[in-house]
């Protein structure tokens, strides 16, 4: 069982997800998810419950059986909805763990039912604590978002956060809009060139990502891309490149721009850490758009100098760098489940200081006049806004902001992201 897996080794859930069967899919597999996700996600309101309902703590396979209940119940159905969910929660540990366990859990998920039924959803102005409770996330997140977002958004932050995120792809052919049988599958959104991928498509998707139909990345994944402009003729660099998305993103616009009787030369440099992202990357781009050259470097972006870049015959200077950096991953939590449980107090004041380190990094290998786009899927200001002060305090005679956007997710609708301006005097 995933979650049991998940409990007992702390692998990341989306990692866990692609280690399920490839014979497992459509319905199925969609629902797999939607119970690892949905158990993770309300993780902490279950085991407030969990802790007053058994003695000790139960082993990780008995564990998952009941925080998966708990997240059935939550997610409701009709009268007899309960009742199904503990004779299924039963069955699964008489397979899973023993008869005396299988005892166990018929008491622990039918009290645990009452429970939750009891439980009240917090009041308008709830502390950090009553929000955290009961929206399954770590106080010490809430009581920041309260000191940034105010309380009627962290509320609808902590809402969309719970809700189960949907699927987007980039439709990626500029010579033809989705047909009919595409359709199908695929739902428009207010983003024109974004779609929804229906809930139970995985075979569809799959085959339209690998022959370039589509690519699967959020709305949010634009915005940084946007500001960068990248046009054909110019010396492009994706500074912190894998798994590729952006970078497919703007050999796409390059390749449109051509189309377009842009004919200057598209090329576009892709770099990121040695390591598994690398491989991502390189499958990535092998689906880049045809008439766009990418380069791959593997190569620690601080220690990257002129002569790396000279050393494999590529320009040690770019008119357009896109520092996309690592982060708290705060923004995108409605898709990355676990994230919340893996971020301790510090780590983005951590991610902070290596984000400043990188973008005074990737400062240096932008031309005269050139951009260079900071960009995070953080929606906390110490990765944003006091980051790009810091590096324009140091920097601010040769840099100057010229624009920013920080997407907030119950604002947007789509994941949170940030992205910064800036431009080389
Ligand atoms: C947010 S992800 C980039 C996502 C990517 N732009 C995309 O759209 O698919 C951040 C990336 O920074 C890379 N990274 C972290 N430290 C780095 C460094 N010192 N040099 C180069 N890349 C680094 C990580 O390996 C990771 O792939």
């Amino acid at each position: 069982m995933l979650l049991a897996r998940w409990l007992e080794k702390n692998e990341r859930a989306d990692t866990l997800l692609e280690s399920l069967p490839r014979t497992l899919a459509g319905v199925e597999r969609g629902r797999c998810q939607s119970l690892l996700f949905g158990a993770i996600r309300h993780m902490g309101r279950i085991d407030a419950h969990l802790s007053a309902l058994v003695e000790r703590a139960p082993r990780p396979r008995l564990k998952a059986v009941l925080l998966v209940a708990g997240f059935e119940l939550i997610e409701g159905g009709d009268e007899h909805h309960a009742a199904r969910v503990v004779h299924h929660a039963v069955e699964q540990t008489k397979t899973l763990a023993s008869a005396p366990e299988a005892r166990l859990v018929n008491a622990v998920v039918r009290r645990l039912a009452a429970a939750l039924a009891a439980d009240n959803a917090p009041p308008a102005l709830a502390t950090a604590a009553q929000l955290a409770a009961w929206f399954s996330h770590p106080e010490w997140l809430v009581q920041r978002w309260l000191a940034q977002f105010s309380a009627a958004g962290t509320r609808a932050f902590l809402e969309w956060n719970q809700k189960p995120a949907p699927v987007l792809a980039r439709w990626r052919l500029r010579a033809r809009a989705p047909s009919d049988a595409e359709l199908a599958w695929l739902a428009p959104t207010q983003w024109p060139e974004f779609y929804e991928v229906r809930p139970g498509h995985w075979a569809e998707t799959g085959a339209a990502i690998a022959d370039g139909r589509i690519y699967v990345q959020d709305a949010s994944t634009r915005l940084a891309v946007g500001l960068l402009a990248p046009r054909p003729g110019e010396r492009i660099l994706d500074a912190c490149a894998a798994p590729g998305g952006k970078s497919i993103l703007i050999a796409d616009m390059l390749a449109a721009a051509r189309e377009a009787g842009d004919g200057a030369p598209a090329r576009l440099v892709a770099l990121d850490l040695p390591g598994p992202r690398i491989d991502r990357l390189r499958e990535n781009l092998a689906r880049a758009a045809a008439g766009v050259e990418v380069a791959l470097v593997q190569a620690d972006l601080a220690k990257a100098g002129r002569r790396l870049f000279a050393d494999h015959n590529l320009p040690e200077e770019y008119d357009a760098v896109l520092l996309d950096a690592p982060c708290s991953n705060t923004g995108v939590m409605r898709h990355r489940v676990d994230v919340k449980w893996r971020l301790r107090t510090g780590d983005i004041e951590k991610h902070a200081k290596q984000q400043l380190a990188l973008l005074d990094a990737a400062a240096r290998r932008v031309a005269a006049s050139g951009r260079l786009v900071y960009s995070t899927c953080s929606v906390d200001e110490v990765e944003n806004e006091r980051v790009v002060s810091a590096f324009l305090e140091r920097a601010g005679a040769r840099f100057e902001l010229e624009k920013s956007v920080v997407a907030y997710p119950w604002l947007s609708g789509h994941d949170g992201a940030a992205a910064f301006l800036l431009r080389r005097k």
